[in-house]
């Protein structure tokens, strides 16, 4: 068990399960959101799954109990002053991070680690509004997160490679499996996934064929564990549709990253796949 308390900026598809993976070995979270009804959904939602874990026999009853006293929520974000790390996972807006980050900087102690789990804005950008930008680097995790074991660690212009190897470590300790990369657009996953979506918005624009064939196809025939519109339904079509944006802007407009007109309609609708219950397809939360 360790005493270092880990703070998690937003809990929503992505901070619910950090916090999760962050409580589970043995870490202290202090897991905060705008609104408290949002935080404790958010742990409601975490504990159903633990839950389930105990029904598996994956953890003991006992375990479940420790792991449900070590996550505290907050909606005070200068609570963090008692945090060794923090990951934020808020929107994925360049100027919700900063604010967050400046905010951050403020409240923690010098020596705090402040990562963002960003899919696709430039960590340099963001660790540049505090006054700690080598004590700031991206640790980008993929969801699920309690399932998916691979982190990118992305260290920014000035990242300290103390900072990196920090954030390695700490990886490891969640027993995930860390790359690390350049503050590149999208990093590594995100860049090659961009085609992934975007192709497969085009080909249902074009009318060639359908969400439900596309998605069939990518799994019977190309043995993708999901289809491009099911993925996106799990990332969220709202986060999906900025990290598009994101790359795109980033590449300077490259043509090949340009986002689907589709996609940006989807997320004006409020449809935002399963976190909203419909998405390309309808899920009973
Ligand atoms: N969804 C994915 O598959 C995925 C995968 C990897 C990384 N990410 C990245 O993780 C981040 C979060 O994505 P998500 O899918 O969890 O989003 P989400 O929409 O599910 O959750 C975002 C949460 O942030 C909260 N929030 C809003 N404004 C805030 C503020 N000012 N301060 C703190 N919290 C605020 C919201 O209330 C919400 O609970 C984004 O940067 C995203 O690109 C997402």
């Amino acid at each position: 068990m360790s005493s270092t308390t880990v703070g998690v900026v937003g809990s929503g598809t992505m901070g619910s399960g950090i916090a999760q993976v962050v409580a589970q070995n043995g870490f202290n979270v202090l897991l905060f959101d705008i609104k408290e009804e949002i935080v404790i959904e958010s742990l409601t939602r975490m504990r159903t799954r633990l839950e389930k874990l105990v029904e598996k026999g994956k953890i003991l009853r006992d375990e479940l109990e420790e792991i449900n006293k070590r996550i505290q929520t907050s909606t005070d974000l200068s609570d963090m002053r008692v945090c060794q790390f923090v990951i934020e996972a808020a929107p994925e807006k360049l100027s919700i991070k900063k604010d967050i980050f400046q905010q951050l900087d403020k409240y923690c102690s010098e020596e705090t680690i402040l990562a963002t789990n960003t899919s696709s804005l430039s960590i340099t950008e963001i660790g540049s509004i505090t006054r700690r930008p080598e004590r700031v680097a991206g640790m980008h995790f993929f969801n699920p997160v309690p399932l998916m074991p691979l982190v990118e660690v992305i260290r920014g212009v000035i990242t300290e490679e103390e900072t990196v190897k920090a954030l390695v470590q700490f990886a490891k300790a969640l027993r995930k499996i860390p790359v690390t990369c350049e503050d590149t657009p999208g990093f590594i996953v995100n860049r090659i996934a961009r085609p992934f979506y975007n192709e497969a918005l085009k080909i249902h624009g074009e009318r060639l064929a359908t969400i439900e064939q596309i998605d069939r196809i990518m799994k019977k025939e190309g043995k993708f564990r999901m289809g491009p519109f099911e993925l996106q339904d799990l990332i969220g079509i709202d986060i999906n549709f900025s990290t598009t944006e994101s790359v795109h802007q980033g590449f300077f407009g490259e043509e090949r990253f340009r986002p689907h007109y589709y996609q940006q309609r989807m997320m004006q609708s409020g449809k935002l796949g399963r976190k909203a219950g419909v998405g390309y397809y309808n899920y009973d939360n």
